[in-house]
């Protein structure tokens, strides 16, 4: 096969590049290989001059930033010791190092973002190729990709951080993402449902998405962060069913949600620096055309929001008619139970550009309107009335000046949109009933059926023809025989809600035990006709059946973080740090260390247990006070002589690093090879990382 020619890359590199962001992927034809493409498109430039994006005076840097490629930036996740440790590790190791190491007399920024809680995401100014093809940042760059296998460093866009912030998520809301594929948000989300001190937050988060390949990818996202607290649906979320939960008194009601967020389907025009090819067929057009949708799914996340509530709506779209116009349309029919937030104060020192409150609209010729009436009649079915910015005498009723818009130029970003709202008033017919009632009486509340029986007839049908199983959830019952075992054999406390774990199939032998938070699983058995559940569950138990442990499973390491507290003291170990590196670097079942060969505190914990798997613990006190302790627990194995840990060797590394072990046998130096190869340009640039 003959070399590529440097620069190329594969058309699956496209695929992969509009199926991370959701925008609208080119057509085979229109594909070129990457540094082929001219960054130009005078239509694009007319266009967003017109509409006022910037000021006069920056318009030629915004243009010219929207040219060049982005800076990598990425997020620590983890629990708050390891990221805490990790944060260290990044900051005064591999930062400094990089710094060093580089030769050039301006070595480049990098930096925290200060708007970002904790200091925990990170911009460099280098672009991702930078950080591939260039020896001084070789072991940042094994760093970034081997933590963000493991799921503690998430490679997230900054602007894309910004969402679930304004969110202001607390444990015990129930969240709603609208079009979560591939994930990133919904991660981000999951980490901050996560930030209190239960190890099964209340709360929940619904991660939804209409194209069923993509809720894949956010089966994957949310696999790497261990949640039993998150669901996986297939709709369109601009019809997405009612959703019922169970009361205390069996009833069920409809539920409504504190925080949605509506990252919706845009042209994505504000990440030309990362998709350039979006400068070839890039017209005004693609945002007439996704107005109508972007609309129907926020106004779907009203619905479906408590009074209270907050949605967030972003894009990743420059224009205004994806943006502002679609709020001040809902604003609109709101009719004043909708109000744009402030939310400067969860983002200091962001810079930014306030949302505009006057814009045209164009058509896909570049003629542009300032009122529906002057548009011409071969228009009106692309261009809408409700496309059109307030009249000047409504300015003042909207606050559109809240929304958020971020330019490229201002801090070396994508272009991003995000937008705030309050739910204050009732909007639905029902809300607005319950406001009207007496005071006294209770509010009206509707439940499944009355939804059924409101339906016409043919639709009812439908439903029930419309059952989309993926394997099922079968649930515990109260005397799931397997669980007996299990519960006997890690004493496991009697405060553990089993009904909460389950199997994905009715018969035979059971492989994996999931477990769902009780929110999650109410979700799941009140909803499995109306909902197409794709996935849900932290895997906790695995089956292994070895002749030595008198149980079948043993624990997985997925949900220990979920279990860890239920489980018996006899099944657990406290190991010192030496101990837990000596087993690390011995991960191997064939050669796991002799427990003779561990320290005496190993042998005396181990004397009276019996062989099978346990619960291997680790703490480490912070620098400083103020932190929190790191906490690793660890699925590990007791054999007849011998104790290992049971890592993945992604987890295994991860955990080397923290502790400070040797991590060099699995440190690859790509660059070196490739200078043994002789072919360093080629490799760096076929493949994106
Ligand atoms: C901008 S992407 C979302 C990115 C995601 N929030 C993240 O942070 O990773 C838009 C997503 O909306 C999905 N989508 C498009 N139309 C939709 C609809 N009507 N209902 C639900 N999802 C939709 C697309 O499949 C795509 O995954």
């Amino acid at each position: 096969m003959g070399k590529r020619k440097a620069g190329f890359r594969k058309k699956h590199y496209f695929n992969h590049q509009h199926r991370q962001q959701g925008t609208v992927q080119p057509k085979l034809d229109e594909r070129k290989p990457y540094n082929d493409i001219v960054r130009e498109n005078e239509k694009f430039v007319e266009y967003y001059k017109i509409q006022n994006v910037c000021k006069p005076e920056e318009f030629d840097e915004f243009i010219k930033s929207l040219k060049t490629d982005l800076p990598a930036t990425f997020r620590i996740t983890g629990s708050k010791g390891v990221a805490k440790k990790m944060l260290r590790q990044v900051e005064d190791e591999l930062i400094k190092e990089c710094v060093q190491q580089n030769k050039s007399e301006n070595p480049p920024n990098m930096f925290p973002l200060l708007w970002y809680p904790d200091k925990l995401a990170w911009q460099l100014e280098l672009t991702r190729k930078d950080i591939r093809s260039n020896e001084s940042y070789s072991k940042l760059h094994n760093y970034l990709i081997s933590e963000t296998e493991h799921g503690t460093i998430s490679r997230q866009e900054t602007v894309s951080m910004i969402p679930p912030l304004v969110l202001d998520i607390q444990p015990h809301h129930k969240i709603l993402d609208m079009c979560a594929a591939p994930g990133s948000k919904t991660a981000q989300l999951l980490e901050m449902l996560h930030k209190g001190n239960d190890s099964i937050p209340s709360g929940y988060i619904i991660a939804n998405d209409v194209d069923n390949k993509r809720c894949y990818m956010l089966v994957h996202q949310a696999k790497r962060l261990n949640s039993p607290c998150v669901a996986i649906i297939n709709h369109d979320s601009a019809s997405l069913p009612n959703i019922f939960e169970t009361l205390s008194d069996g009833s069920t009601q409809q539920v409504q949600f504190d925080r949605i967020l509506c990252d919706v389907p845009c042209s994505g025009d504000g990440t030309l620096r990362k998709n350039p090819d979006i400068w070839m067929k890039w017209t005004p057009a693609n945002s007439l055309n996704l107005h109508g949708i972007q609309y129907r799914i926020l106004k779907r996340a009203v619905e479906l929001l408590v009074v209270g509530g907050r949605v967030v709506y972003s894009t990743c779209s420059l224009n205004p008619i994806e943006n502002e116009a679609v709020i001040h349309r809902i604003l609109i029919e709101a009719n004043g139970a909708l109000e744009l937030a402030e939310v400067s104060d969860l983002l200091p020192s962001l810079k930014y550009s306030p949302g505009m409150s006057k814009w045209q609209v164009s058509s896909r010729n570049l003629e542009f309107y300032n009122d529906f009436d002057e548009v011409d009649e071969k228009w009106r079915t692309t261009i809408r009335p409700q496309m059109f910015p307030p009249k000047p005498e409504d300015i003042s009723k909207y606050n559109l000046h809240k929304c958020i818009r971020i330019l490229p130029h201002q801090q070396n970003t994508g272009a991003f949109f995000v937008a705030v709202l309050q739910k204050v008033g009732p909007f639905t017919s029902i809300e607005k009933k319950n406001e009207n009632m007496n005071a006294d009486s209770a509010p009206l509340q509707l439940n499944k059926r009355d939804f059924d029986e409101r339906l016409p007839q043919n639709q009812r049908k439908r439903r029930r023809k419309d059952v989309y199983r993926e394997d099922p959830y079968v649930f515990f019952k109260d005397d799931e025989p397997i669980w007996e075992d299990i519960k006997k054999f890690y004493n496991i406390s009697d405060q553990f809600n089993a009904k909460c774990l389950l199997t994905r199939c009715h018969e035979g032998k059971k492989k994996n035990i999931y477990l769902t938070s009780a929110g999650i699983r109410d979700l799941v058995l009140s909803n499995q006709d109306n909902i197409k559940f794709i996935n849900t569950g932290v895997k906790v138990f695995v089956r292994c059946d070895n002749k030595n442990m008198k149980c079948p499973f043993r624990i997985a390491n997925d949900g220990l973080e979920s279990i860890y507290s239920y489980i018996g003291e006899q099944r657990k170990i406290t190991i010192e740090k030496e101990d837990l590196i000596t087993l690390l670097v011995n991960n191997d079942p064939q050669k796991s260390p002799a427990i003779t060969s561990l320290s005496k505190s190993i042998q005396d914990q181990v004397e009276n247990l019996s062989p099978g798997s346990c619960v291997l613990m680790y703490t480490e006190k912070s620098e400083n006070d103020q932190d929190p302790p790191m906490q690793l627990y660890i699925s590990g194995w007791r054999g007849t002589s011998s104790l290992r840990c049971y890592t993945m060797q992604h987890s295994t590394v991860h955990l080397l690093r923290l502790l400070g072990g040797d991590v060099s046998k699995y440190e690859k130096s790509k660059f070196k090879k490739n200078v043994e190869n002789g072919d360093a340009n080629e490799s760096s640039c076929s493949k994106p990382s």
